[in-house]
């Protein structure tokens, strides 16, 4: 049975570009990804026990507004987001986009608090810090392992990053739908460039090996799991493959996550530095943001099985 990588960055060094300590995660990093399209990160003790059990118990509050009040957090600009539930469904979700700015957590909370709530911007605020971190140290590992470097900066400044908290509980209200199909997330991969996630302790996520098993994750109060999704596939031309994941809830418990999902802006391509001989040119360019509506628009004929391969492919 294929086995999750886990990487261990608590020490601070891992942080810094150059070091002995770099220069091994980075390798460890990228095999892994290359391997899987996935690893779990541990980071070194920037959120206590006390601050995590306040955030999960904000994301608990968050969640009990009523459904109007939730509906009212969606927007479609800058880039679409807000409140997602399939009726009958144990899956809901809530997400702030440009969530690296602190700005965006408080536009966000004053539709639930508005007078404010310190203590869901600022634990929010905690853990976007840590996984945009994570993600920049992520970034310039996988780029100077390809020996691009140079196209870095231009990459970090056309990111943003989206914000996501699910809720994975019994539906108040069940419906006459097929429950088994929909008690957790099916399947897929993420449309974006790469994602982060954490969670609370109760499990459910899995990724698919390449032998076509699930692997379960399971979460340590301080790991992260990181994915490589659609767009790191098509820049790398295939080195990275994205991570085929799906959450499959079954406990009485209810289960919280939270991720960064990290976009490309504008079109995504394939440096000319990755193409070569051995690895001839796979993609068209990808506009991530019309390739995911594609797929939302299109879900009923393409289904969670639908690749970046099939969209773009050369
Ligand atoms: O809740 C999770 O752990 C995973 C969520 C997920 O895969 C997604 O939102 O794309
Ligand atoms: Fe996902």
């Amino acid at each position: 049975m294929a086995k999750l990588a886990i990487v261990d960055l608590s020490n601070e060094d891992c942080f810094k570009p150059g070091t002995s300590s770099w220069l091994s995660i980075r390798k460890d990093i990228c095999h892994a990804l290359e391997d899987l399209g996935c690893f779990v990160a541990i980071l070194p003790d920037k959120i206590s026990s006390e601050l995590r059990s306040a955030h999960f118990g904000m994301l608990d509050e968050l969640f009990d507004f009523p459904t109007e009040t939730k509906v009212k957090s969606s927007y479609e600009k800058p880039y679409p987001t807000g409140y997602q539930r399939v009726e009958g469904a144990v899956y809901e979700s809530l997400g702030i986009a440009g969530a690296t700015n602190p700005e965006q957590t408080q536009i966000f909370e004053h539709h639930f608090w508005p007078n404010g709530n310190d203590v869901f911007h600022e634990t929010a605020d905690l853990y976007i810090k840590v996984m945009e971190e994570l993600h920049h140290a992520v970034m310039r590992m996988v780029f100077e392992n390809y020996g691009v470097e140079e196209y870095l900066d231009d990459h970090l400044q056309s990111t943003i990053h989206t914000c996501r908290f699910s809720k994975y509980s019994e539906p108040a209200e069940k419906t006459g739908t097929d429950m088994s199909i929909l008690r957790g997330i099916h399947g897929h991969t993420d449309t974006n460039f790469t994602t982060i996630l954490y969670q609370n302790d109760v499990k459910g996520l899995e990724i698919k090996s390449k032998d076509d098993e699930w692997i379960g994750f399971d979460p340590l109060p301080s790991s992260f799991i990181f994915l490589a999704g659609d767009g790191v596939q098509v820049w790398s031309n295939d080195r990275i493959r994205a991570s085929r994941h799906r959450v499959t809830w079954s406990e009485n418990d209810v289960r919280y996550s939270g991720g960064l999902f990290s976009f490309r802006v504008g079109e995504t391509h394939t440096p000319k530095e990755l193409i070569d001989e051995d690895h001839p040119l796979q993609y068209k360019p990808l506009n991530t943001s019309v390739y995911t509506e594609y797929r939302k628009k299109n879900y009923a004929s393409i289904g969670p099985d639908y690749t970046v391969k099939a969209y773009c492919g050369v």
